[in-house]
């Protein structure tokens, strides 16, 4: 597919989010004789024209739109991977989407972007993913952060600010915010909402005000634990300049990469669902269970439940058999880890408590096994943190959304979720 016949206006979806996520940024593959998408590894494109190449490479370091044809050069573009960016964008009801070679590649480009605009002050609410909340806090990139609660965005948002940040549901307690009232908050300022969690098929953040997506593509979009990648899904204005600092910087997002996450968007919705089916039915369960303190689950609902354990929370990573004990999260398995030790050890033990991360709290993400298998093994894994352990101390720290309390007694089986 050339970049002139794809679909790049697709605000509102005239089709379900299921069919598109089948269809999108397909839709030529028919008239090209083609079933699957057409893997394009060529790192350059030959011409006999120099002249016309230079013309297109100058417009496209000056404004960041796409030439017409072939890109002269695979850190402009790529066919396979604007395949996956249209249909992201699609999935988000954005413009446009600018795909990159991590999450946190994207996150960087986007951070540069606002800088070179002149504005580097950043607006962020804790919790975020502990290398987004590093990369803010550390300054590396030459940004300025002032963390706020929602409430106090607007009070906190100054003449240099370019960026305000959200992660909802947040890595890892789940917390959510009001996506409407944080957009409202921000006024002229742009909204990044870091929708990895939910995925477009739980939370489209586009439709509450938000100016740009992220999503560690990694996780729910590639959905099988082999491909690294990021993605901004955001208007085309935007994409111009996230296209531009990322032709700069070459953080480009592989076409082999481009092409599996196509193919794993085909079936996001239903690994969402199914996923989302088995982990509600785990909180239930972990809510009444006495070695379990308690359990955030966003109301919003979705595949990541996380707990915090009266018990030692690393004999329960060492005790699970079936569950992966691995960092990441989105997989077809279920995968356990400890955000203390691994997701969040970067930002350092202060920072943990003042984002509700403690030390007994383990983050799941929940796969498309079979609850029962599931709960055995979780059940197994409890056991064993639990051995040794009095029981009376849970270490569990208040604050976070959707807590549910785990009781003793199960005679209240329905949860209690309270946001933020
Ligand atoms: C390098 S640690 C984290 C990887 C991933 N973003 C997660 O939250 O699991």
């Amino acid at each position: 597919m050339t970049k002139d016949s794809m679909d790049t206006t697709p605000t509102t979806p005239a089709r379900s989010l299921v069919t598109e996520a089948v269809h999108a940024g397909r839709e030529d593959l028919a008239a090209l004789g083609l079933h699957t998408a057409p893997l394009d590894l060529s790192t350059t494109y030959p011409s006999h024209d120099s002249r016309a190449e230079a013309a297109r490479l100058d417009a496209f370091a000056a404004t960041g739109v796409l030439p017409d044809g072939p890109p002269v050069y695979a850190r402009l573009d790529n066919p396979t991977v604007a395949r996956f960016e249209t249909a992201l964008a699609r999935l988000e009801g954005a413009e446009a989407a600018v795909a990159f070679a991590s999450g946190m590649a994207a996150l960087t480009a986007v951070l540069l972007a606002r800088s070179a605009a002149g504005l580097r002050h950043v607006v962020a609410v804790r919790p975020l993913y502990g290398c987004s909340d590093h990369l803010l806090t550390s300054g590396l990139l030459g940004t300025e952060v002032t963390w706020a609660d929602p409430a106090g965005i607007a009070d906190a948002i100054r003449h240099d600010t370019g960026l305000v940040v959200v992660e909802s549901p947040a890595n890892p307690t789940l917390s959510e915010v009001d996506l409407d009232a944080v957009a409202h908050a921000c006024g002229s300022v742009p909204l990044l909402v870091d929708n990895t969690f939910a995925t477009p098929v739980l939370q489209r953040p586009v439709e509450h005000g938000a100016r740009m997506v992220l999503h560690s593509a990694t996780k729910y979009l590639g959905g099988h634990g082999d491909v690294l990648g990021g993605v901004v899904a955001c208007d085309e204005s935007t994409a111009r300049e996230l296209r531009r600092i990322r032709f700069a910087t070459g953080g480009v997002l592989h076409p082999w990469a481009g092409y599996l996450l196509l193919r794993g968007l085909s079936t996001l919705p239903v690994r969402v669902r199914a996923q989302s089916a088995t982990a509600a039915e785990l909180v239930r369960r972990l809510a009444d269970d006495p070695r379990v303190a308690r359990v955030h689950y966003p109301r919003l609902g979705g595949a990541m439940v996380s707990f915090e354990v009266r018990g030692d929370p690393h004999r329960v990573i060492a005790g699970v058999r079936l569950i992966t004990p691995a960092v990441s999260l989105g997989s077809v398995d279920t995968l356990i880890q400890h955000p203390g030790s691994i997701s969040h050890r970067i930002i350092g033990e202060d920072n943990r408590r003042t984002g509700g991360i403690g030390e007994k709290l383990l983050r799941m993400s929940v796969g498309l096994e079979d609850v029962e298998d599931l709960w055995r093994d979780l059940d197994a894994a409890l056991g064993a943190g639990h051995a040794g352990e009095s029981g009376s101390e849970d270490g569990s720290e208040e604050g976070g959304a959707g807590e549910l309390s785990a009781r003793p007694s199960p005679s209240s089986r329905e949860p209690e979720r309270a946001g933020r």
